[in-house]
């Protein structure tokens, strides 16, 4: 009789595991070459993204290679086994992110309503049609005139950051500024949305400074894994019933908003009084915003743009057809470092944002908020934010290079969005 061992049986199934899956992901391999849509040849199993899978590079380096490398207005490739297409031509761009945004309007990104009830609200990851409705009920919060309003609460977490930077460097010129930076983010926005101090400057810290670092901290594994399981494995998110932010930091971050919400119910307080409050304050002087935007090209957050096509889509003029749920990606880095929109792109240069250049560009050669009407809610925002935070540094220091920078060049291919490998040291010499 056949006599099998234990190893020999690990072995048979392991085989036939790979055997299966190897034709299981494979299946929609000839996709793109029989719609005749110019195609990159995908790997076994991973498609086109086995580096991003191995965290060689980041998802948003591989576009820029993919873009830099073809002629095409576009190009197939795969996420694992789905199709998606990668655009570069900017009239297509257009087309999908504002003229065709019907067929276009949800992301790619894992939505787990059943074990993630935190993660599945926030609007960034959330489908039609609950998207719409919560995009419109959340748009009057982000007009121009509540910004305007908002100025005072960021100005003061300016000087907030300013305190804290003057007493730290008097120790120790040296600080880190990208957690400078995400203490700063954390506390304007927790005061100007939510009219709560998120006290990320002082001495002791604050449980917004440990939850914010512990979500933003791609550099533990786990983060990394999940985060590239969101973008780009669904069915993985689904299967392991993954969170988008981990429970301890969504406990915290629930606790501490019931909490102030009962204490303002208790006290009858409401939105509106905040809003109030911030009728009466002083607005902020308009700063120069050309050096941020010229820092939102060199370093967009968010390398690329994706969104999942929702019914057949036909674009005649661009002779292109894509199916129900195919992926479409724009490789915005890839974009803002095109020769042919930034010459010597490499170089930093605020001048690119003049009037007469920004007029002579393509609309979509700019894309670090997004486009459309999914485009980043919290864009002007965040333009204020930047500038007031930039202005109060600059006018008190001079900010310069030192012997503990390492260059911000070296992205972390453990990221999904954008971000150095390292702490960011810089050096804070005093002006006045
Ligand atoms: C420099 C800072 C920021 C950058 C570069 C940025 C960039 C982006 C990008 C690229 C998108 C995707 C847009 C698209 O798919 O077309 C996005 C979406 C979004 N952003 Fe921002 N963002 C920033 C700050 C903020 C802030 C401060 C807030 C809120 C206070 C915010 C709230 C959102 C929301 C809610 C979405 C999802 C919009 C939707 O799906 O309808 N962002 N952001």
């Amino acid at each position: 009789m056949l006599q099998i061992t234990i190893l020999e049986a690990a072995v048979t199934i392991c085989v036939m595991i790979f055997v299966v899956s190897f034709i299981f992901m494979g299946r929609k391999f000839n996709r793109w070459k029989k719609d005749n849509v110019p195609f990159l040849k995908p790997k076994p199993i991973f498609g086109n993204i086995l580096d991003v899978c191995r965290m060689k590079i980041t998802f948003g380096e591989l576009c820029k290679n993919i873009y830099d490398g073809i002629s095409t207005p576009f190009v197939g490739i795969f996420i694992l086994d789905k199709p998606g297409l990668m655009i570069k031509d900017l009239d297509l761009v257009r087309d999908v992110l504002i003229k065709d945004f019907e067929y276009f309007m949800d992301r790619n990104l894992a939505n787990n309503e059943k074990h993630d009830i935190m993660g599945s609200n926030m609007i960034f990851l959330m489908k039609s049609p609950k998207w719409n409705i919560v995009r419109k009920k959340m748009t009057p919060i982000f007009t121009t005139s509540k910004i305007k309003m908002m100025s005072v609460l960021v100005q003061r977490c300016s000087e907030q950051m300013m305190d804290y930077v003057s007493k730290k460097t008097i120790q120790n010129t040296v600080l880190d500024v990208r957690d400078v930076s995400l203490k700063y983010a954390v506390n304007s926005i927790t005061s100007s949305f939510f009219g709560l101090e998120a006290g990320c400057f002082e001495e002791n810290g604050s449980i917004f400074s440990v939850v914010s670092k512990r979500i933003m901290n791609w550099k533990r594994f786990s983060t990394a894994v999940q985060a590239i399981c969101f973008f780009f494995a669904p069915f993985l998110v689904k299967l392991f019933s993954m969170n988008f932010i981990d429970t301890m930091s969504s406990n915290c971050l629930k606790e501490y908003f019931w909490k102030t919400m009962n204490e303002r119910e208790t006290k009858n307080e409401s939105r509106g009084d905040l809003l109030d409050i911030l009728r009466e304050m002083k607005k902020l002087e308009e700063t120069e915003k050309l050096e941020s935007l010229e820092t939102l090209r060199k370093y967009p957050i968010l390398p690329f743009l994706d969104r999942r096509c929702n019914k057949i889509y036909n674009n005649v003029e661009h002779g292109l057809q894509l199916q129900e749920d195919d992926s479409v990606y724009i490789p915005v880095m890839a974009i803002h470092y095109d020769e042919k929109y930034y010459p010597n792109p490499e170089i930093f240069d605020p001048e690119r944002f003049s009037r007469e250049n920004v007029e002579e560009r393509h609309h979509m050669s700019y894309l670090p908020f997004g486009e459309g009407p999914r485009v980043c809610i919290g864009k002007r925002f965040a333009l204020l934010n930047l500038k007031s935070g930039l202005a109060h540094i600059l006018l008190d220091y001079e900010v310069k290079i030192c012997r503990k920078t390492v260059s911000v060049h070296c992205v972390n291919p453990r990221g999904v969005t954008l971000q150095p490998k390292s702490e960011v040291y810089l050096e804070f010499v005093k002006v006045r």
